[in-house]
């Protein structure tokens, strides 16, 4: 490979456990080595990789030689406590071969959710790329409970290239691509090559994880696809097994299902608006509220609010749905549940007099509103 062959400057790479595992019970250490030459070589080109690696719990159950525990999130995070470690030591002794030191960050939602400690990671992310250590990074599954967890690494690996502003996202799977029905149950399943846009009738073609040892399935991997590419990055779904195939992606090579980014990147904030917080609560909209802030680019007011769900404070991410239940946005509280009950379906010049303040007219504001 020739570095003047290559389009990218930053890689993020994902591999899921069906990759690590070859899909069987332990790791296997030949594909992982294989990989990890791709990556080396990729990086000595020149190009900065980022790598995001699941596996922790099927190195843990292979490194306690398969242990009969409770079926229980305690177990996981046993399990996850244990392989990581091995995980990140065999991880290390492989990027070692091409003389690369590694990072680890172990990461959860609650991490991303402030922005403060998004930008922290963001900071550490860089700081490790500036000193050419690849940071590898996973789910912090031995003490995220579920509340506060990403819960797969598809989305987790979006967060990632979006936090290090990387211009592609590569996830490596135990598939060719995505396929028009789960090629497991449907032979005749078509490779779709190439995806301009992500909407309802594509997601019902992915579903989700059936081997038992991934998380999420293609479900997933559309999540974080969407995220991705409207934050400008490019994205690939295609088989770790394939030859060469980090390498021949960073080329350009049409390998597996590309998904093109989006021309106009939604600034950070609003990245992270899309990213990062976990959703508090959702506001129903009539349709003209639907309207105004889908088509129009307005701000959403009281007026349009039909009903209010969840407990949340001002500032926390909400989800703005039409009458019908579906999310069409997402966006900053500027008041709290309480206060949102209160003033829902009333004109904004009540405000003050309904709640004894007013924080101003838009109770999501167009600059802190995402439209999906
Ligand atoms: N439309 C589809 N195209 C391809 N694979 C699909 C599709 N729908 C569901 N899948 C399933 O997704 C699985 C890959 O996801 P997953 O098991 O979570 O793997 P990983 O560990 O790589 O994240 C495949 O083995 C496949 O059975
Ligand atoms: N964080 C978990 C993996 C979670 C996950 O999303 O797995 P996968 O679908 O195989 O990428 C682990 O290390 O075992």
């Amino acid at each position: 490979m020739n570095a003047s062959e290559i389009a990218y400057r930053r890689v993020v790479v994902k591999l899921g456990t069906s990759v690590l595992t070859s899909g069987s019970r332990s790791l296997d250490k030949a594909q992982m080595a294989e990989l990890t030459r791709q990556m080396a070589h990729l990086m000595k080109a020149g190009v900065e990789v980022v790598l995001c690696t699941s596996g922790a719990i099927a190195a843990g159950r292979e490194h306690l030689q398969h242990p009969q525990l409770p079926d229980t999130m305690a177990s996981k995070q046993l399990l996850a406590a244990v392989g990581q470690s091995q995980l990140i030591l065999a991880w290390s002794q492989l990027f070692g071969i091409y003389g690369f030191n590694v990072g680890q960050l172990l990461l959860t939602r609650a991490d991303l959710h402030d922005r403060e400690r998004y930008l922290n990671a963001r900071d550490t992310l860089n700081a490790l790329l500036a000193q050419g250590i690849v940071p590898i990074i996973n789910e912090n599954d031995a003490v995220a409970t579920q509340e506060i967890k990403v819960g797969d690494n598809d989305n987790l690996s979006a967060r990632a290239a979006l936090l290090c502003d990387a211009d592609l996202l590569i996830l490596l799977t135990d598939q060719k691509g995505l396929f028009d029905a789960d090629p497991r149950n449907n032979p005749d399943a078509k490779l779709i090559p190439e995806v301009a846009n992500i909407d309802d009738s594509l997601r019902k073609l992915a579903g989700g994880s059936v081997s038992g040892l991934g998380t999420g399935g293609m479900a997933t991997k559309l999540e974080a696809a969407d995220i991705a590419r409207r934050a400008g990055i490019e994205v690939v779904i295609a088989s770790g097994q394939h030859p060469d195939v980090i390498k021949k992606l960073s080329c350009k090579e049409a390998v597996g299902t590309h998904f093109c980014a989006i021309e106009h990147p939604l600034e950070s904030r609003k990245q992270w608006i899309l990213a990062g917080p976990k959703p508090r609560g959702q506001l129903v909209l009539d349709e003209g509220a639907v309207n105004a802030v889908a088509n129009k680019g307005r701000s959403l007011l009281s007026k349009g609010v039909v009903s209010v769900e969840g407990e949340f404070e001002r500032g926390d991410t909400l989800e703005l749905t039409d009458a019908n239940g579906r999310v069409f946005a997402r966006g900053l509280a500027r008041y709290n549940a309480a206060a949102m009950q209160k003033i829902a379906g009333k004109h904004s010049d009540d405000i003050e007099s309904l709640l004894g303040y007013d924080y101003g007219d838009a109770v999501v504001h167009r600059n802190d509103m995402v439209v999906l």
